[in-house]
């Protein structure tokens, strides 16, 4: 019992006054107010948990008196973690900002950066995402000299994270092992694990292990958290995995660790969540956590609400109606008073083409009859790749949108490039990135020189950064290759000094694509995608200035320490911040805000916690949704089906539901079923403005009529409506780095290594201006002008 317990019931009948506690029903209230034992609400969607959770905050702040540092908010995203912030602003004062509200990962990288030492790595760790991992894997199974077609990089990964998300490391995974296939796998795990160390990088689901190794090893570090921490909450709880449960134990001080004497009294918990949204098995998220809450917690109180005030009835029952055919789950009675509303539109298309025509044409009705604006719109689907159909619709019909996942931007290669180089900067031991850049772009260090300094870095147990600074030593190693990597030492060497000498991220990645030859071998291309790529790194510059004009440090800083100004913003903050965008951030804001005319499409897991007062929820076929993986799998079939749940949740008042008869996957055409979900719906909700055997009788003569396929990549629609353009008008806003050049068709030029050369073309203003030259014998080129070293006569 905590001392500020307070008889519930008298509080609320003294304060249901309150501001805090207007707009909110009774159940709602006792959330908010209540005190002590650990508390867990469980709801159905749109029943306000995250809005309880949000005003509970802003209560603890304001009547409870607790400090803001004393709070530790978890969200599931680090956008949500913004907005609940900015809520609990609005609420309770600019106090509030040095509460810590972030994801599990953020958490555990502000807590890691401050104590990882004691687990023998550096608080200057490198974060390692999927496609890091991926290759640092692929090395250790060559290493292993295992048959790449029987373990593969991902599958091995796969595995790898299922053991840390239960919190086993490569020794408990090697004692579990079951066959020779699993013993390879453990192995492989342990060689993986060597070499994170070794490279000081830590994973995505080693930054919530170590954080539980760390806190479960040391009881002072423990102990200052528990102090630190007295109020625990935690939003979407269904989807929290073995080791952030953990983590919340250990952060809590769980009232279930029998004969543990800790100095500290448990914190306050308060959980909310829904176990019919449980979306992230597949990631190790378990549905017990919540079920079990009572049991782990005996003294915990839970609250139910049962008040939807999202979505409209029949929305709402057609949802229940989906998830009513899950088994085992505990009944809801989920209700609101918010009327019928419309019926729900069923739509059945010829293929995927004609399926986006119909989205794009209700779009344009609703927005032209209905007062519907194109931001209250979006677009569901099951997989990321569905999303190009529609942008080449929107494209085509020049109907703004974005995508929130997807070809993301931080995955591009050039981006990847860039950022390995500031990575390795920052970390030289970490080897992934500095091998990633050692030879690229091709300076003459090639692999049999990169073997000899790996074998060097292996006999004298250095890192292979050291290896590098004493290639010298390197046996085998040609002269001409020993010559190129003193080169590349030296230039490493010299834009380290700027680090040390913390300048702005923007100014040092400058120098970095400048100096180390990368951008000149992209202007140099041919190639138009290395036209693309070269303003791709534009804006990743402007990201980088646009952080450094307003410095938010990374989450690893405290934010009490931000407040207190002690804190420099450098080149760590940039990077941290940038590994720790998950996919379901990249919903990019219009730089104005004004985001009133643009659509969102979007996959069904990033559009957890959100809501849109018009959802198309699309590709509604059995093996699209629910996914082919799923269909003889009940457990996984289960889980699609909640996948569903989430998506028809979202829906405030319009719900569009459709599929293709015909879909194009990999270039072959498949015949779909009709998703099983769709049969359970309630018949009477729905409108079917098109079914089946209408489309035989049309379809061939819709078909040859209206859908004309375009040939616009994916890229470029992108880059014209989505997140790359609001990057980019954000580097046209920002101040140029030097001078460039005002250049019209016609002029002539002098270029540092193309030498002279006449201007064909100028397209694009200020930042984003490129000129195609023509170089004579050596080609047209097209340059960013920006960074070209291009002068006019
Ligand atoms: N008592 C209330 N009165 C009016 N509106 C409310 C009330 N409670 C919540 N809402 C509104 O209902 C909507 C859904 O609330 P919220 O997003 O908090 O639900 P949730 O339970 O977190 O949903 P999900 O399960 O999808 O995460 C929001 O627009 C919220 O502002
Ligand atoms: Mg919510």
């Amino acid at each position: 019992m905590s001392p500020t317990d307070a008889p519930a019931d008298q509080a609320l009948f003294e304060l249901r006054d309150h501001p805090l506690l207007d707009g909110l029903n009774e159940p709602q209230r006792a959330a908010v107010t209540h005190a002590g034992a650990p508390l867990l609400v469980v709801a159905g969607a749109g029943s306000g948990k995250t809005r309880v959770l949000t005003r509970r905050i802003a209560w603890l702040i304001n009547e409870r008196k607790a400090h803001p540092g004393s709070i530790l908010a978890i969200t599931f995203t680090n956008k949500a973690a913004a907005e609940m912030k900015e809520r609990v602003e609005d609420l309770v004062g600019k106090r509030a900002r040095i509460m810590w509200v972030s994801t599990f990962h953020s958490a555990c990288v502000r807590i890691l950066r401050k104590e990882i030492d004691r687990v023998g790595f550096k608080s200057n760790f490198s974060i390692y995402d999927a496609a890091d991992s991926k290759r640092l894997m692929t090395l250790v199974l060559r290493d292993l000299e295992l048959d790449p077609k029987r373990y593969q990089p991902n599958a091995v990964l796969n595995w790898v994270s299922d053991q840390k998300n239960e919190l086993r490391d490569a020794e408990d995974a090697a004692k579990e092992a079951r066959n020779s296939f699993e013993e390879a796998y453990a192995k492989a795990f342990a060689s993986y694990q060597r070499r994170l160390r070794e490279a000081n990088a830590l994973d995505f689901d080693d930054l919530i292990m170590t954080t539980v190794h760390l806190l479960q090893a040391f009881p002072d570090v423990r102990e200052n958290y528990r102090r630190r921490f007295r109020h625990v909450l935690v939003d979407e709880y269904q989807d929290t995995n073995h080791a952030q449960y953990s983590l919340i134990q250990q952060l809590c001080g769980a009232s279930f660790e029998e004969g543990h004497q800790e100095a500290v009294e448990p914190s306050e918990l308060m959980v909310v969540g829904d176990a019919d949204q449980s979306i992230y098995a597949f990631r190790g998220a378990d549905i017990r956590n919540i079920l079990d809450f009572e049991q782990d917690f005996p003294d915990a109180t839970t609250i139910l609400l049962e008040q939807n005030y999202r979505s409209t009835q029949t929305i709402l029952s057609a949802a229940n109606s989906v998830i009513g055919n899950n088994r085992g789950r505990k009944p809801k009675r989920l209700w609101t008073d918010a009327g019928e509303g419309e019926r729900i539109v069923g739509y059945v298309s010829d293929d995927e083409h004609d399926e986006a025509r119909f989205v794009s044409e209700e779009i344009d009705k609703l927005t032209d009859d209905a007062g519907v604006r194109p931001a209250d719109v979006a677009v569901f689907y099951r997989t990321n790749a569905q999303s190009r159909v529609f942008e080449e619709v929107f494209i085509r019909t020049g109907q703004p949108y974005k995508v929130v996942g997807g070809v993301r931007f931080y995955e591009r290669r050039e981006v990847r490039d860039a950022l390995a180089y500031l990575r390795m900067l920052v970390n030289t031991a970490d080897e992934i990135s500095l091998r990633r850049v050692l030879n690229t772009p091709k300076r003459g260090i090639g692999e049999r020189a990169e073997a000899c300094i790996a074998a060097l870095a292996d006999r004298d147990r250095i890192t292979f950064w050291e290896a590098l600074t004493r290639a010298a030593d390197a046996p085998g190693l040609a002269t001409r290759s020993l010559k190129n990597i003193e080169a590349f030492v030296a230039m490493v060497q010299e834009l380290q000094s700027m680090v040390e000498a913390d300048e702005r991220p923007d100014v040092i990645l400058e120098s970095v694509l400048e100096r180390s030859g990368y951008l000149a071998e992209l202007e140099a291309s041919d190639d138009p995608q290395d036209g693309t790529r070269v303003e791709n790194l534009a804006e990743l510059v402007a990201v980088a200035r646009e952080f450094a004009e307003d410095p938010q440090p990374g989450p690893s800083v405290d934010p009490a320490e931000v407040e207190a100004g002690t804190v420099a913003v450098g080149l760590g903050d940039f990077l941290e911040r940038v590994a720790l965008v998950a996919d379901a951030d990249q919903i990019p804001d219009a730089p104005d805000g004004d985001d009133s005319g643009v659509v969102t499409l979007m996959t069904l897991h990033t559009a957890k916690g959100l809501e849109f007062p018009v959802v198309f929820l699309t590709g509604l076929e059995d093996g699209v949704f629910p996914h082919q993986r799923s269909l003889g799998d009940q457990p996984e079939l289960e889980e699609e089906r909640r996948l569903a749940y989430v998506g028809l949740t979202r829906a405030q008042q319009r719900l569009y539901v459709s599929r293709a008869l015909v879909r194009s996957a990999w270039g072959a055409p498949s015949h779909n079923p009709a998703s099983r979900f769709l049969d359970e719906l309630p018949v009477d909700l729905v409108d079917w403005r098109r079914t089946a055997s209408e489309q035989t009788r049309w379809g061939r003569q819709d078909l040859s009529g209206g859908s004309t396929r375009l040939a616009i990549p994916t890229d470029a629609g992108r880059r014209n409506f989505s997140s790359a353009a609001l990057r980019a008008d954000a580097a046209a806003k920002a101040k140029p780095a030097r001078d460039i050049p005002s250049l019209d068709p016609g002029d002539r030029v002098v270029h540092d290594s193309f030498g002279m050369g006449t201007v064909v073309a100028v397209e694009g203003v200020a930042e984003k201006s490129v000129a195609s030259i023509d170089f004579g014998s050596e080609g047209v080129k097209r340059l960013l002008l920006r960074y070209a070293p291009v002068e006019k006569l």
